[in-house]
């Protein structure tokens, strides 16, 4: 059993409840989303629960019910029935692969990301880079972890280590061999949630079963073949540690397609960059041509490497394209209820 507070309720929530009518409901979080229904857990255990039918119809994919959601339920034994999703305080998203510019969530109400990378699979800094900047535009705080440090290191990626650990604060661990997992124990704290995030294989279960100290979750071989996971878990799921704190295990994300939601602080994900760039002579410096440029300076220096400066670039990018197509596609769905209005306006009856 579990208090709200346990599940990662906090006082922010308080006033979403205002405006409903919830005497006879019930409070919860939404731990895994199925097909037609879905888990959530509750102060005196968990529950199946599905859409009420006017939000299976009303809503907005994105408006459904996701892992971390917050929501309220009328129980009725057997099941639950949800009549409200609580509005997200954060939620981690990424664009839906393939040309539609489209946004999927991963996963809601989250404090921190942790992002795990390994040995074995291979470290891989433009794609940590990559994941930062989304967390950024998401708003949420990264933990970064490497994994499998008990196998063999080569001098390449004792180098890519090395950077991550200077300037990402990147912690070496093993989940198998017991290494720095007091380290990652410190950072999870009651009542926060974390969702782990990182390619199949590199050991987010394993790493949450070490810090159980149990085998909850099921783990998988990384195929010899293709060096890769063979994707073990299979859908989001939401727990409660036993030490405290909430974790969310995802199944292998590889990529971050980027969306621009708009991040608050003004960074980009990049910490050498974001240093640098505090110090170009123009506040809105593009660091591609400005007089005065620090990050510029730094590329052609060396003291940024070319790929790193490569990849901040193509990023920026990739978020503008994503921006005005999605704005594109916006106007164009206004100019579409516009067009209908008019033509109610007018007298057109739908024969
Ligand atoms: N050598 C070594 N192997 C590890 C370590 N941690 C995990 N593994 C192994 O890596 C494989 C994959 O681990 P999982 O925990 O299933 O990886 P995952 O990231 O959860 O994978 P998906 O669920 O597919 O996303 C398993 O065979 C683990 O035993 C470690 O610290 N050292
Ligand atoms: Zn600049």
């Amino acid at each position: 059993m579990n208090t709200l507070q346990q599940l990662g309720w906090s006082a922010n929530f308080d006033s979403s409840l205002n405006d409903i009518d919830h005497e006879n409901m019930t409070i919860g979080r939404v731990s895994t989303v199925n097909k037609s229904n879905c888990i959530v857990i509750h102060e005196s255990g968990s529950k199946i629960c599905e859409l009420a039918g006017n939000l299976l119809f009303g809503m907005e994919e994105y408006e459904k019910p996701k892992t971390g959601d917050w929501v309220l339920f009328l129980d009725y034994g057997d099941l639950g029935i949800i009549s409200h999703v609580l509005p997200r305080q954060t939620y981690l998203s990424r664009k839906k692969a393939g040309k539609e510019v489209a946004e999927q969530i991963i996963a809601t109400n989250i404090d921190y990301a942790i992002v795990v990378q390994c040995l074995e699979i291979g470290l891989n800094l433009r794609r940590l880079e990559r994941t930062l900047v989304q967390l950024q535009n998401c708003n949420i705080e990264a933990i970064i972890l490497i994994n499998k440090i008990d196998l063999a290191i080569t001098t390449e990626q004792r180098e890519v280590m090395n950077f991550m650990e200077n300037t990402y604060g990147a912690i070496p661990v093993s989940a198998n061999q017991n290494i720095n997992l007091k380290l990652i124990q410190s950072k999870i704290h009651t009542g926060k949630s974390y969702v782990f995030i990182g390619a199949s294989g590199v050991g987010k279960s394993s790493i949450i079963n070490a810090l159980e100290g149990s085998s909850k979750l099921k783990t998988g071989e990384i195929s010899q073949a293709t060096n890769k996971g063979a994707h073990t878990t299979t859908s989001r799921e939401l727990y409660v540690l036993n030490s405290g704190g909430i974790v969310i295990d995802t199944p292998g994300t590889r990529e971050f397609g980027l969306t621009s939601a708009s991040s608050e602080s003004g960074s980009s994900g990049f910490r050498g960059i974001d240093e640098l760039a505090k110090e170009c002579k123009f506040h809105n410096c593009t660091h591609t041509n400005e007089k005065g440029c620090k990050v510029l300076k730094a590329a052609k220096s060396g003291d940024i490497s070319e790929a790193e400066y490569d990849n901040f670039m193509r990023l920026n990018r990739e978020m503008e394209h994503y921006a005005s197509s999605s704005k594109d596609r916006k106007q164009k769905g206004k100019h579409l209820s516009k067009i209908i209005k008019n033509m109610k306006k007018s007298g057109y009856k739908n024969r």
